[in-house]
């Protein structure tokens, strides 16, 4: 088993209250499980991928565990994390590829961070070249400025850094979202040969692109203003998918050889609710054609086919 969360809650500070941005999330990623997250905007995708790894100033740890590998990560506890980041558990940021040091050369960019973590560059140079030439990189990159390389070859070198030292789980938050079609499936396509290659155990890819996740992963939850509403397949999802919401996301989608003003997209009406204040039970009850009396309780997160969970109690009870 690679990661185990149970119950996790983590809010977000601020002057009106706390904002209950994960509110009890539980889910497995097992080993060589690429798991993709999807949802709306502010559904709490990237909180729980930064849960996992660093808090930042304004989110507090609530409440629930978090297991790598059966050993528990701490997300509150700075030092303990700072001991399996990186080496254990390793992330791609939003907007990573902006974020490189501009004045630093790409080399003794990655030679300061393996330094950092105890390992000698010169040690581990070999298997970033091989590594750099997997994704189609020539090892002059390593000669190179960052604003010398374009999204697509930034997002690849950002990829060879982040699994570098073998973590057993990198979660890659909105990877491909700034790159154009052929950028996005060469990124793409370096995920998978990297988990396949066994230079990463597990993967969770976070994007509100689900075209994407089609194309990575093995698995896609879906979040709902900081709940979870149906973790399943891919396969599952995208044709038999069974959470009234998923239903309406993948419906949202245009499908292949559908041609624009023949078929109508279905967008989603309503908006989620507020995360300050979120009403008890169900939070797609609002939106929801199937809610009933039922769902001012908090429906449980359960199994109803291998594989295959849903919140809802609609389908459930
Ligand atoms: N620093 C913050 N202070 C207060 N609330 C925040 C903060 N950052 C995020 N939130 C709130 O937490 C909720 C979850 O945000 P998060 O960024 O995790 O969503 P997301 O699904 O990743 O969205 P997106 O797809 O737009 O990146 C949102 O309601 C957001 O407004």
């Amino acid at each position: 088993m690679s990661l185990k969360v149970e119950d996790l809650k983590v809010y977000y500070a601020s002057l009106r209250g706390d904002v209950k941005a994960l509110d009890g999330v539980s889910f497995e990623v097992a080993d060589g499980e690429i798991m993709g997250v999807a949802g709306e905007s502010g559904c709490g995708k990237t909180t729980l991928g930064k849960a996992l790894i660093r808090l930042d100033s304004r989110q507090r740890h609530v409440g629930g565990k978090v297991f790598l590998d059966d050993v528990e990560m701490k997300p509150g506890d700075e030092s303990s994390m700072r001991k399996r980041r990186y080496q254990d558990v390793s992330l791609i940021p939003q907007y990573a590829m902006s974020a490189m040091n501009p004045t630093r050369k790409i080399g003794k960019m990655i030679a300061d961070l393996v330094k950092a973590h105890g390992r000698r560059y010169t040690e581990i140079r070999p298997e970033l070249e091989r590594r750099l030439e997997l994704v189609g990189l020539d090892v002059e990159v390593l000669e190179r400025y960052p604003i010398e390389l374009s999204g697509g070859m930034k997002q690849r070198v950002v990829l060879v850094i982040s699994t570098l030292l073998n973590p057993s789980l990198l979660i890659g938050d909105e990877v491909t979202s700034a790159l154009d079609v052929t950028s996005q499936k060469a990124v793409a396509r370096a995920l998978v040969e990297f988990r396949d290659a066994g230079f990463v155990t597990s993967m969770i890819v976070i994007t509100h692109d689900i075209s994407v996740l089609f194309q990575v992963a093995d698995t896609i939850m879906v979040m709902y203003a900081g709940h979870l509403a149906e973790k399943a397949p891919a396969k599952t999802i995208i044709n038999e998918p069974l959470h009234p919401y998923t239903k309406m996301l993948i419906g949202a989608l245009p499908k292949v050889g559908d041609r624009y003003g023949e078929q109508e997209l279905q967008g989603i009406e309503g908006r989620p609710p507020s995360l300050l204040n979120p009403p008890e039970g169900c939070r797609f009850r609002d939106r929801c054609p199937l809610a009933h009396d039922r769902c001012v309780e908090r429906p449980p997160f359960v199994e109803v086919a291998p594989g295959h969970q849903v919140a809802c109690w609609a389908v459930t009870a």
